[in-house]
């Protein structure tokens, strides 16, 4: 399919915008008109330079307040029509976007907007041009694309036709299916917009808040679907007004964009061969259209090894830790400076070695995690799947008989390896590293796995690595929580995969003062900072580790004293948790204990859960004692 993006959403001046968009490979443009005025180009050489990136100019966006005016206000609108259309003339651009009326003034007469709309529709096809009605979803008489329908309908022009955006439509929680009730010749052009379920003011929600297909919770997929089995022959045209990217680089959130179109498509293509099976016209659609068909997701399997790039003295601080946490350091890497320690399914790789991408990323972010192993069925699918959304390929140094695993940089510079099933049983850590005698990573303090990460991002971040995630991993969005760290608020998004074998929790905070704040600052760009581990007896589990010396973060009495006049607790069961100062959270679908160990070095943080039923949470009911607890740290 064509693909299009208004110049509304990214930053910058209309120049650098196109540039950027020509780069992440859009098809074509929405001119915005305020990026036009304020451009020192002419419409003339803003053809010329759209041509020479290769974009096409698909629509030339929005004139506003048409239609339902008195007379005389028509005669002016009309005027104003006629210059925008000798500009888009000049500009190339063969469609007019006309929004309806928000003028609470504005005369609420079907006919009369009808034959406003005919009449200038008539101006434009004498310039061989046309006008696509949207309804705006706070339009004053017209806010329902049914509604625009029937006036596209009564006005009877050929060079007037709808323009459905997902966003006014869906946000006023319309059905899409109606609009394959629409003939295929009045569907001019189609916007598409996300947003997060937000219980406010439409305009300020469409404005502040839209986001790429992905990030956000509308059914995207499915509103195609019906666009396209109506027939609808043009391109899919992003239009996001949002905030964060108005104020990010436009790069990044350019090829963001694409990349959540091709996503889209890829879920439009699986929507519409579903149905093929029963309904012949959506068969003949799937035989017509072409739609972006990547590898598939990869089936993630848990975590298979955690990297961190340490120095020596970090490093050293580091592995104390780990081995009182009840971890085995079961060897060192044949060639590399990199250690390798192991508890129950939990490997921990700490890489010091100089002159390595782990050096390299120390050296900008101090101790961190610098790559992340995931098991998966096929390593090398993931990546080409990856890829074919144009992410980046990790290629590293490797060393004699060194595994090559398939990688792909991730949103914060970090890298993700996929380990296939096959390398596992290989033993491909095993082969790399010497194993010391008698060393088999026992669990000592009961750890068997790891339970889920946490991610700090920075706020301009957030939504590419929540699409990162979706689309590269294949996880699943859950609701948004808010948690109260004592210095601000952090919005917190769990991302899971279909068998919960993988979880991470991907945080934001608009304060800098906040842990996440903190964090996504310290590690220029985010970056995983805490790493919740399971076992399966947690009072066993902190006994062990409290006798390995390690500092467990305290928990306030107060804290304990709630829990037992909310809950119906055993006494001895809260004063056991009083002791280790365990966190208990539950539900209807089981319980979930936790604690933490204090930090001692970088910016990361453990955690210790047991999950106990099928409680699929992660203690947010906590999260507020536990941050005030660790700021005091
Ligand atoms: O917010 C607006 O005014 C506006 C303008 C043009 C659009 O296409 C739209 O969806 C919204
Ligand atoms: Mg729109």
């Amino acid at each position: 399919m064509r693909r299009s993006i208004a110049t509304v959403c990214i930053s910058g001046t209309l120049e650098e915008k196109l540039e950027s968009i020509a780069r992440a490979r859009f098809d074509a443009v929405e001119i915005f008109e305020n990026d036009l005025i304020a451009s020192r180009l002419s419409p003339r050489e803003i053809r010329q330079r759209c041509a020479d990136l290769g974009l096409g100019i698909d629509l030339y966006q929005p004139f506003r307040d048409m239609d339902g005016v008195d007379e005389a206000r028509f005669r002016r609108n009309l005027d104003r029509a006629q210059r925008k259309f000798d500009l888009m003339v000049e500009l190339g651009a063969p469609m007019l976007l006309v929004c309806s009326n928000v003028q609470p003034d504005m005369i609420c007469d079907d006919e009369l907007l009808a034959s406003q709309l005919h009449a200038m529709a008539e101006k434009a096809a004498e310039r061989g041009l046309r006008v696509a009605y949207e309804a705006l979803a706070w339009g004053h008489h017209v806010n329902r694309y049914l509604h625009s329908w029937e006036i596209v309908k009564k006005a009877d022009h050929p060079h007037l036709g709808l323009c459905l955006d997902s966003f006014h439509i869906l946000s006023r929680g319309d059905d899409p299916a109606g609009i394959e009730t629409i003939p295929a010749d009045k569907l001019f052009f189609l916007q598409l917009a996300d947003a997060p379920m937000l219980a406010m003011d439409v305009l300020q929600w469409s404005r502040h808040f839209r986001c790429f297909p992905g990030q956000g919770t509308f059914d995207l997929a499915r509103f195609v679907e019906h666009v396209l089995m109506a027939g609808y022959p043009g391109p899919l045209s992003l239009e996001v007004f949002n905030d964060v990217f108005r104020a990010a680089p436009n790069r990044r959130t350019t090829l963001d964009a694409h990349e959540s179109l091709l996503f889209l498509e890829e879920q439009v293509r699986q929507r519409i061969a579903a149905r093929a099976v029963a309904d012949p016209a959506a068969a003949q659609l799937a035989e017509r259209i072409e739609l972006f068909n990547p590898p598939a997701p990869p089936t993630l399997k848990g975590v298979s090894f955690i990297e961190f790039a340490v120095d020596a003295a970090s490093g050293h601080v580091l592995a104390r830790a780990l081995e009182g946490l009840g971890f085995d350091r079961l060897g060192a890497h044949r060639s590399k400076d990199v250690t390798l320690y192991q508890q129950g399914e939990v490997r921990l790789i700490l890489n010091q070695e100089p002159g390595s991408f782990a050096a390299d990323f120390f050296q900008r972010r101090g101790p961190s995690i610098c790559a992340l192993g995931l098991a998966t069925d096929d390593g090398q699918r993931a990546v080409n799947r990856g890829v074919a959304f144009q992410l980046p390929r990790y290629a590293g140094r490797v060393g004699p008989n060194e595994t090559i695993i398939p990688a792909l940089r991730a949103v914060d510079d970090s890298v993700i390896y996929f380990v296939s099933q096959a390398l596992e049983e290989r033993g491909f850590l095993e082969s790399d590293f010497v194993i010391e005698a008698g060393r088999q990573g026992h669990s000592r303090a009961g750890i068997r796995q790891v339970d889920h990460l946490a991610h700090a991002y920075p706020l301009e971040q957030f939504d590419t690595g929540v699409l990162f995630n979706r689309v590269v991993l294949g996880l699943a969005p859950q609701p948004s929580l808010e948690l109260a760290d004592p210095h601000g608020l952090v919005r917190s998004c769990a991302m899971v995969n279909d068998d919960q074998s993988l979880r991470i929790a991907l945080n934001v905070s608009q304060s800098r003062t906040t842990a996440t704040g903190r964090t996504a600052e310290t590690l220029q760009g985010g970056g995983i900072h805490h790493i919740a581990l399971a076992c399966d007896d947690i009072f066993a589990c902190a006994t062990r580790v409290r006798a390995g010396g390690i500092a467990l973060l305290p928990v306030p009495d107060n804290y304990y004293d709630d829990l037992a006049a909310r809950l119906d607790l055993e006494p001895g069961l809260v004063e056991r948790m009083r002791q280790f100062g365990v966190l208990y959270d539950e539900n209807a679908d089981g319980a979930f204990f936790h604690f933490y160990v204090r930090s001692f070095v970088g910016s990361f943080f453990f955690e210790i859960v047991q999950r106990v039923g099928r409680y699929a949470g992660f203690g947010a009911a906590n999260a507020a004692v536990r941050m005030t607890a660790q700021s005091a740290q």
